[in-house]
């Protein structure tokens, strides 16, 4: 796992979209694995800019998203599918129908589950994961008690989870939906390479127990120390608890600048 400490939430989105045009150089057709949340909004404002200044483009790119809400109609403003098309899909040269999400209004959950792990077998697999991080740790929607190596299925959300996300449905908690679709922590596990984004001093224990932490269902994110390659994208304020920030800086800082994460 590589801790970068970035102070400037710019650099932040800058390397994170370096890593993405790197990876669509090599192979155009990437897979590219999408999160919601406002961790990785600057990120998707910067690859919106590339691509408006014709130096990106995700043409031939497909992405898949990591969760959903159950039950939120289709033209819901909060819908991740809705919530992506807005913040990404629409913003940038993929083809919309190039983006995939589990499908939260399904008759049928765990046939929806098993298609939509199917259609990212189908897809070859994510090459690039973006990421970002639940104050209680979770990764994608995945829970403290989530089994480490569980697929895409439907979950509980917690309450601090619902708390966290009641300022996306005007700070109204009831309007939090209950239930979600997420891919799992062994879904999640399989990406090539995995980029999460965490920012604020809210974040930071969670980051502490990621980085640092026993490997633990308890910390769902901490199942990332056993991939091989994770890079970790944090500001000052989400690495304020990591006992080894200086050692994360300095290595960093002695790095070639011509070597990607
Ligand atoms: N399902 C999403 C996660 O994918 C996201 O990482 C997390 C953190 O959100 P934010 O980036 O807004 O802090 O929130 C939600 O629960």
């Amino acid at each position: 796992m590589e801790i970068v400490i970035l102070d400037d939430p710019g650099a932040i989105a800058r390397l994170a979209a370096d890593t993405i045009a790197a990876l669509l150089h090599e192979k155009p057709a990437a897979v590219l694995g999408l999160a919601t949340g406002s961790s990785p909004l600057s990120l998707y404002d910067e690859v919106a800019a590339r691509c408006a200044r014709g130096e990106l483009s995700l043409a031939e790119a497909r992405g898949f998203t990591l969760d959903e809400y159950v039950g939120l109609g289709a033209e819901h403003p909060e819908r991740y599918r809705n919530v992506i098309d807005r913040e990404f899909t629409s913003r940038v040269d993929i083809a919309r129908d190039a983006v995939h999400g589990p499908d939260g209004l399904a008759e049928d959950v765990p046939a929806a589950c098993a298609a939509y792990e199917e259609a990212m077998a189908e897809a070859g697999g994510v090459d690039l994961q973006i990421l970002g991080i639940g104050t209680d740790g979770h990764i994608g929607f995945n829970e403290p008690g989530s089994s480490l190596a569980s697929r895409t299925r439907i979950k509980t959300l917690t309450r601090q989870t619902r708390l966290d996300n009641a300022r996306f449905f005007g700070g109204d908690l009831d309007a939090v939906p209950t239930h979600c679709l997420t891919q799992g922590l062994g879904t999640i596990m399989a990406a090539r390479h995995i980029v999460l984004i965490a920012t604020g001093e809210e974040k930071a224990r969670a980051v502490h127990e990621l980085a640092e932490g026993a490997v633990s269902a308890s910390w769902p994110a901490t199942v990332l120390q056993h991939h091989p390659h994770v890079s970790v994208l944090l500001d000052d304020g989400a690495a304020s608890h990591l006992r080894m920030a200086g050692y994360y800086r300095e290595t960093y800082a002695a790095k070639p600048g011509w070597q990607g994460l």
